[in-house]
């Protein structure tokens, strides 16, 4: 069974339609300020609007870093993504509360640099529908995550896991198989690696992701 791919950080309809022409299984829209990815609330209202009207099977994730109650209050009332995607420091119990709050299924990604970062992951399993693993930023990064960076993908080998896990980081069309093979991943999610500049997708790049991708 080839893996699912979430593209993410799309901004326009251009990257979506050739992300859904060649089946991408999810799709990802950041919104945090210091993001080339960024998008205001009500742009990526407006996109997944537009989405839908089309195609209403593909999972349409927000992505957040650490939300504070007026965020969340927002994205569940106004933007109604499919899932929220919690890519900051929340705490296992912050995530059981941001549940609480949205009831709307979360994905929980977790930055890994050794082995030791994948023994936190077990608490949130009860509170999520999906975990991601994604590289560790650098201290002085501006983002925790879209820098294009990989970890030891061989470090996943042996994780075991409650719920179904992404991996996140460095992902490209060269690198996937190995990834995959390496890591053991069934899900990949990717942004900059389908990008020709910080935050501009490229259409050839997320078609060759995805054609890699379905051909494994
Ligand atoms: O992409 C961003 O700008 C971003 C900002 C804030 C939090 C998370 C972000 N991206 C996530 O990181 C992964 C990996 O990115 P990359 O493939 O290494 O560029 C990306 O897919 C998003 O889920």
């Amino acid at each position: 069974m080839p893996p699912k791919v979430k593209i993410c950080g799309i901004s326009t309809l251009e990257s979506t339609k050739t992300a859904l022409n060649d089946s991408a299984d999810f799709l990802g829209f950041v919104h945090f300020a210091k993001s080339p990815r960024h998008l205001p609330l009500e742009a990526m209202s407006g996109l997944m609007q537009v989405i839908r009207r089309v195609n209403v099977s593909t999972p349409l994730v927000s992505v957040v870093v650490n939300p504070d109650d007026d965020l969340l209050a927002a994205l569940k009332n106004d933007v109604r993504p499919d899932l929220i995607q919690l890519h900051g420091k929340e705490s296992p119990e912050r995530v059981a509360e941001i549940q609480r709050l949205t009831g709307i299924p979360l994905i929980k990604a977790i930055s890994v640099s050794e082995k030791a970062d994948l023994a936190g992951a077990h608490a949130y399993e009860p509170h999520v529908d999906y975990m991601m693993f994604d590289a560790k930023a650098p201290k002085d990064a501006a983002l925790p995550g879209g820098l294009g960076l990989s970890f030891d993908w061989s470090l996943m080998r042996h994780h075991v896991a409650a719920k179904p896990w992404f991996l996140a980081g460095g992902l490209s069309s060269a690198n996937l198989s190995a990834a995959v093979q390496e890591s053991g991943a069934s899900m990949l999610d990717v942004s900059s690696g389908v990008e020709s500049a910080p935050g501009i997708k490229d259409a050839g790049l997320i078609s060759d992701f995805l054609k890699a991708a379905k051909s494994l």
